[in-house]
């Protein structure tokens, strides 16, 4: 009896998701499109610390372990153009927990980025990273609107500026004639990305980087090491369990949290009392929230006041950290390496530093002109982009246009249903040209009638890495300064060169570094897969 009820406790859950994925299964056939069945998602959190344990399932015959590679957070990264150019522009990943429409079909992707009443985040993907607080990535609909007019504000031409000068300065963390691996390079350019972020974001280093009396772990260390494990912060940050009983990490990652709460609402509270506003982040959006609060603000509208709270403002500029640092770095660490790989293309865009820029270029002349500097983050952002798949949901039933072989027709999708962009189904699609896998700014730039040149998407592709319609990255140009700066500063003074190995010519030395940028992985942004697979060296200009 005991045992049969044991049996049944075990059986039971196991039961229910199978009728559960039954039933997705029969619902996603509907839609007439291919279909991918995986038995998990990044959406069941206890999968993901196993998931390892079952990479040898992609090894079994007749493709039984394909569905591992949808099994886990940006899986697209991973996937690259392979599933779309197997089943075309839109499929269906049906699980038991969830039927998403997957696509790369540029009007699907616009449709859902635009209509943005009609299409929210999944909670699934939007409450990921409110541990500190609710925040603009979080909410959806009025909530959202309120968060994105107070904390747009903050990204404005003065902290551009500021971005631009703090980016310059920062390249001397790069060593000349040092060599760098992957990994090595990694590590140094999240250094560089997170001392920029921080001091555009907070202010003043020296204050940012010391213990503050009260405290075991300065702001830099506490915020560096939850961004760090940001993954470990997501999934055991609610764990309620005495010290003694936690390993190291989660000790760690306990006492950054609660030092870097502390921190924040210190520094909200002392910028909220200043006098004396200085151009940072933190600075713009405590004047917009003060602004709300004396435009009779307080006064609540559907429940809520049209400021935002104290725990808010400290969600929102976690969540400016989390979203400014990683996709930065990333893109710097794909970046340099690439151009180390092709030479020819390295010189094309040095020209353009030579000719634009100087040790004391400004932002508002010079920004603008380094169109090139640009096109090369635009490439990256094609090849390596750190935002692999994005989900919006509908409020109430809606139509999806796809694409099949027999033309382009249209779907309905319940509320419940998710819509998944699969941005490198679309960044690498064919349509890019027989180019479409390989490294080539120039495919961004346009010649003027008046010889100068400017920077355009070309015609009829999905380039979507900082999204669009009114949830854009806010961020977007942010990225751009800081990226188009650092790159700039470093092409004037270095020539960046893939490391070869004893015995490797030069070109043999390339194609590995290729290879090794080639194989990435995604977690929270992309990662080589293989640090010491390949290195470069930043080496003066004008010697040998
Ligand atoms: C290469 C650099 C970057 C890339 C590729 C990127 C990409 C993205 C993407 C894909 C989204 C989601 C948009 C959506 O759901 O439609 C996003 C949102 C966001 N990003 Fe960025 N981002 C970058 C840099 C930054 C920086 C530097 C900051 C801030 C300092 C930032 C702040 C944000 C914020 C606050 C949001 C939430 C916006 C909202 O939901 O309304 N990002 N970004």
């Amino acid at each position: 009896m005991l045992l049969g009820l044991f049996i049944c406790l075990l059986f039971a859950p196991i039961i229910l998701r199978l009728i559960q994925w039954i039933n997705n299964y029969k619902e996603a056939r509907a839609f007439g499109l291919p279909i991918v069945l995986t038995p998990f998602t990044e959406e069941d959190a206890w999968w993901l610390p196993l998931r390892p344990l079952f990479a040898w399932v992609q090894n079994l015959p007749f493709g039984l372990g394909s569905w591992y590679v949808y099994s886990e957070f940006g899986w697209g990264l991973v996937d690259g153009r392979k599933t779309t150019t197997r089943l075309g522009e839109n499929f269906v990943l049906c699980a038991p927990t969830s039927i998403r429409i997957v696509t790369c079909y540029a009007p699907a992707i616009l449709q859902t980025a635009h209509d943005f009443s009609d299409w929210n985040m999944p909670p699934t993907q939007s409450q990921v990273f409110a541990f500190f607080g609710q925040n603009v990535t979080s909410t959806h609909g009025a909530e959202w609107q309120r968060h994105r007019r107070i904390t747009g504000p903050a990204f404005n031409e003065r902290a551009m500026d500021e971005v631009w000068h703090e980016s310059r300065r920062r390249v001397a963390l790069v060593e000349s004639d040092k060599t760098y691996t992957l990994g090595e390079l990694r590590k140094t350019l999240d250094m560089v990305a997170m001392l920029i972020l921080t001091t555009v974001g907070f202010g003043q280093e020296a204050e940012l980087t010391k213990i503050h009396p009260g405290h075991k772990l300065s702001f830099f260390d506490s915020l560096s090491f939850i961004l760090k494990n940001v993954i470990i912060t997501v999934l055991f940050n609610s764990l309620k369990a005495p010290d003694w009983m936690l390993p190291s990490t989660l000790k760690q990652l306990k006492l950054s949290v609660s030092e870097f709460r502390v921190y924040m609402r210190d520094l909200v509270r002392n910028e909220t009392e200043s006098s004396t506003k200085r151009a940072t982040l933190l600075s713009a959006l405590v004047s917009a929230n003060e602004a709300a609060k004396s435009e009779g603000g307080d006064k609540p509208v559907q429940g809520r006041p049209k400021y935002l709270t104290e725990e808010e403002l400290w969600g929102n500029l976690f969540v400016f950290n989390l979203a400014g640092f990683e996709t930065t770095a990333s893109a710097l660490s794909f970046a340099l390496p690439y151009v180390a790989a092709y030479p020819n293309i390295q010189q094309w865009m040095t020209e353009e530093v030579d000719k634009f820029y100087t040790q004391d270029s400004d932002y508002a002349e010079t920004f603008p002109r380094l169109v090139r500097c640009l096109a090369w983050m635009h490439e990256i952002m094609r090849l390596a982009s750190p935002a692999p798949l994005l989900a919006r949901t509908p409020t109430s039933t809606q139509t999806l246009p796809v694409i099949t072989p027999a033309g382009v027709s249209e779907v309905v999708v319940r509320p419940g249903m998710q819509v998944a962009w699969h941005l490198y189904g679309g960044h690498l699609s064919p349509r890019w040209g027989s180019d479409a896998l390989e490294f080539r700014p120039q495919r961004f730039i346009v010649k003027n009638a008046d010889g100068t040149e400017s920077l355009e998407v070309p015609d009829g592709v999905l380039f979507f890495p900082w999204t669009g319609g009114p949830r854009i990255c806010p961020g977007k140009k942010f990225s751009q300064v800081e990226f188009v700066a650092m790159v700039a500063n470093i092409l004037s003074r270095y020539r960046v060169e893939a490391v070869a190995q004893a015995g490797e010519s030069e070109s043999e030395a390339r194609q590995r570094l290729l290879s090794a940028l080639d194989d990435k992985y995604f977690n929270i942004s992309a990662h080589f897969k293989r640090p010491e697979g390949a290195a470069v060296r930043f080496v003066p200009r004008g010697t040998n």
